[in-house]
């Protein structure tokens, strides 16, 4: 019914269901048209415009002029941008919109668009990418574990080391609003990458002992981070591979931050049971990611990341109750979880062993 032309048309001119059918239809065009809208705000943030006009407002041939641009070039992106949010026009200038100053008061998230066009290249051909089961493309050159047996050395992980750097406050602080960490006396962080989220645990939680675990080339980069921010003495750091050697021992609290996902199941199953085993009885195993089918934010779940880690190669999007059942096959006792004030970018579940 709801595609017959017969009854578009009726519904589209009943005055009751006009305002239904014209919100359905804009969805509907968002969906056709949703990558221009990306490539608009990839060209903003790539030529600076949105830090620009953060400083204040600016008439259109200054603008041109500093973001390098023909001065048709400018006004259709301003425009573009104006129809998007991104920015607004007031009076003669033109100043930063809603969605551009929001987006502005989050650096991780321009980090993402910046690498985005590495995705935007494997999604070109999104059927040739399911047809030969992901990776393979530039995507998954960011991420050498996904792939590669080797796993990268210092120069390959340097680039994704330094993305997630940057995008985690936008899940450590949320994670931290979710959970006392400070009823626990040790936090080992697996996959802890450079240390950023137990750099601000550690500014949080001022006692307890903080170790990091990760691919060597990679924990290597952490320990700058806790030297700068006076955590060394407080902190451990170990390089290994989760999926070959045992994790440390001593720690009553594990986290996964943004690493479950990042593996197909039989993996991801080996990892969880290996928290296990570190963990001692009554330990907790605390994971933190988006996860699929979360309400409200489902696109972000089975849409982006699960093409997003279809073409890095490697992962799924996990429901909260696929992460409780994996969690249960691992041995925990028992699992639950817990509500974050930003879902879309993480949900966290808790268990104990
Ligand atoms: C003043 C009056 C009257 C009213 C105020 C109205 C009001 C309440 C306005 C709200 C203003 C406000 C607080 C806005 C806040 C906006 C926020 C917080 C927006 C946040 C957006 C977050 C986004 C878009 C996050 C995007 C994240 C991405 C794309 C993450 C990608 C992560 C990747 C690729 C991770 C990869 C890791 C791997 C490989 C999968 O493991
Ligand atoms: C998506 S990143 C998340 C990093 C960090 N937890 C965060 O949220 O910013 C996944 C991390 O897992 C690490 N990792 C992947 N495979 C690994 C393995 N087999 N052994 C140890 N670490 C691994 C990566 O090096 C990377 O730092």
């Amino acid at each position: 019914m709801l595609g017959s032309p017969a009854f578009q048309r009726v519904a589209t001119r009943c005055f009751l269901t006009r305002p239904i059918a014209r919100r359905r239809a804009r969805a509907l065009f968002d969906l056709v048209a949703g990558f221009t809208y990306s490539q608009i705000l990839t060209a903003c943030v790539r030529i600076g415009l949105l830090d620009l006009l953060a400083r204040g407002p600016l008439g259109l041939a200054t603008i041109a002029q500093r973001i390098d641009l023909p001065l048709e070039g400018a006004e259709r992106l301003l425009r573009g941008a104006a129809a998007l949010g991104l920015v607004e026009r007031c009076g003669a200038n033109w100043i930063l919109g809603s969605q551009g100053a929001a987006l502005r008061g989050n650096r991780g998230i321009a980090e993402m668009i910046a690498h985005h066009h590495l995705l935007y290249a494997d999604l070109a051909d999104p059927v040739a990418l399911l047809r030969r089961g992901g990776g393979g493309g530039r995507l998954s050159g960011l991420w050498p574990y996904a792939e590669s047996a080797g796993r990268g050395g210092g120069e390959a992980v340097a680039a994704y080391s330094a993305l997630m750097a940057a995008s985690v406050p936008m899940i450590a602080d949320q994670a931290i609003d979710a959970y006392p960490f400070r009823r626990h006396r040790a936090l080992l962080d697996v996959g802890g990458g450079e240390g950023a989220f137990l750099a601000a645990v550690g500014a949080r939680v001022p006692d307890l002992r903080l170790a990091l675990f990760d691919l060597p080339a990679v924990s290597e980069r952490a320990f700058a981070r806790f030297e700068a921010a006076g955590l060394t003495p407080r902190t451990r750091i170990f390089g290994g591979d989760f999926l070959v050697d045992p994790l440390p021992q001593g720690y009553d609290i594990l986290s996964l931050i943004r690493v479950l996902h990042d593996h197909d199941d039989a993996p991801a199953l080996a990892l969880l049971r290996a928290a296990y085993d570190a963990l001692p009885p009554g330990g907790t195993l605390f994971i933190a990611e988006p996860m699929a089918q979360t309400s409200g934010a489902e696109p972000a779940g089975d849409a982006y990341f699960g093409f997003y880690l279809l073409a890095m190669g490697s992962g799924r999007p996990r429901s909260a109750s696929e992460i409780r059942a994996m969690i249960k096959a691992a041995g925990f006792s028992r699992s639950r979880v817990v509500q974050t004030a930003m879902p879309l970018t993480a949900s966290v579940v808790i268990a104990t062993r």
